[in-house]
């Protein structure tokens, strides 16, 4: 007689930090409705995480000031984290690798995995390629970045991002910095300046996310645009991203490794 095994998968168990957030109550919402996903922890600030409600992963929604520790929580009792909160710069990844290599085993024997994802709607991961694959063919390259104006952090998670990306191309190809001739700019009207990009930012009544990469040459601009005019549309990626980040132990930077768009 031949042994038949059916394997029964369990739900991902999943968590949500910074659940009555704008992102992280639409969070809550598309963990409830997707397939084989329970929700078994939805925290606010003030809240003790304490065990995450025996979570296997978290999703962390929450302000740059919080999340680090969040994520060490999450890290230091196995659980994975899909990370959406901005504010992570260098100093702040390199502490959580090492947090990491101190971690215990996630509950199913495999290294945490955490996933810091500066923007989880597909069309600006796309974005945010094609700039950095358009960047050493142009002269000139600056990122205006634009949303709603109860955004705390400027700029952009995503801004700063695409400059770094955009830096990371351009230096690697050996272009020259930007053709720029000001020297006189009290005020700060050329913008932060990240990577040796300069990046704007804007705050307006009525938007969502949205970003645009201005590329020029003598003669030619090429615009690359991405908008978010509703959070719904980052949705899909958080899925996706709770969904793979236990197949990618340690530290990733950019939801684009885990869907081969990088
Ligand atoms: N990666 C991506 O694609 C996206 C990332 N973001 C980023 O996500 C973050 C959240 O954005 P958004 O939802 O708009 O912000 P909100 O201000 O709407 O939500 C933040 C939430 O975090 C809660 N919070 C603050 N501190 C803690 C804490 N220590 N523990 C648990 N919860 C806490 C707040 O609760 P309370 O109000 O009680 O303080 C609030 O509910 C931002 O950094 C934003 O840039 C946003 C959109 C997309
Ligand atoms: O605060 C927001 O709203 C957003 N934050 C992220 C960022 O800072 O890039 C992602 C998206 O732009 C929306």
């Amino acid at each position: 007689m031949t042994e038949t095994s059916t394997q029964t998968s369990r739900p991902l168990l999943v968590a949500v930090i910074g659940a009555g957030g704008r992102m992280g109550s639409e969070a809550v919402r598309a963990v409830e409705e997707a397939d084989g996903m329970t929700l078994v922890g939805a925290y606010g600030s003030g809240d003790d995480l304490g065990d995450l409600g025996g979570a296997d992963v978290a999703i962390e929604l929450t302000v740059p000031d919080a999340s680090p520790g969040n994520v060490a929580h999450c890290v230091e009792r196995g659980v994975h984290v899909v990370v959406g909160t901005t504010g992570w710069d260098a100093e702040r990844l390199e502490a959580l690798r090492g947090r990491l290599a101190d971690a215990p085993p996630s509950r199913s024997g495999s290294g945490v995995g955490v996933l810091v994802a500066p923007n989880f709607a597909i069309g600006a991961l796309l974005m945010m390629s094609f700039a950095a694959k358009a960047a050493p063919f142009f002269e000139s390259v600056e990122v205006i970045e634009l949303h709603h104006p109860a955004k705390v952090d400027a700029p952009s998670g995503t801004a700063a991002r695409t400059a770094a990306m955009i830096g990371a191309a351009r230096s690697e190809a050996g272009c020259a910095p930007v053709p720029d001739a000001t020297t006189h700019d009290p005020d700060g009207a050329r913008g932060a300046r990240v990577d040796g990009v300069n990046v704007h930012s804007v705050r307006l009544r009525g938007l969502t996310a949205h970003q645009e990469v201005l590329l020029g040459n003598a003669g030619e601009m090429l615009t690359l645009r991405h908008d978010s005019f509703d959070r719904s549309s980052f949705m899909p990626g958080v899925l996706a991203a709770v969904r793979a980040v236990a197949d990618h132990p340690g530290v990733t930077v950019g939801l684009e490794h885990y869907l081969g768009i990088a």
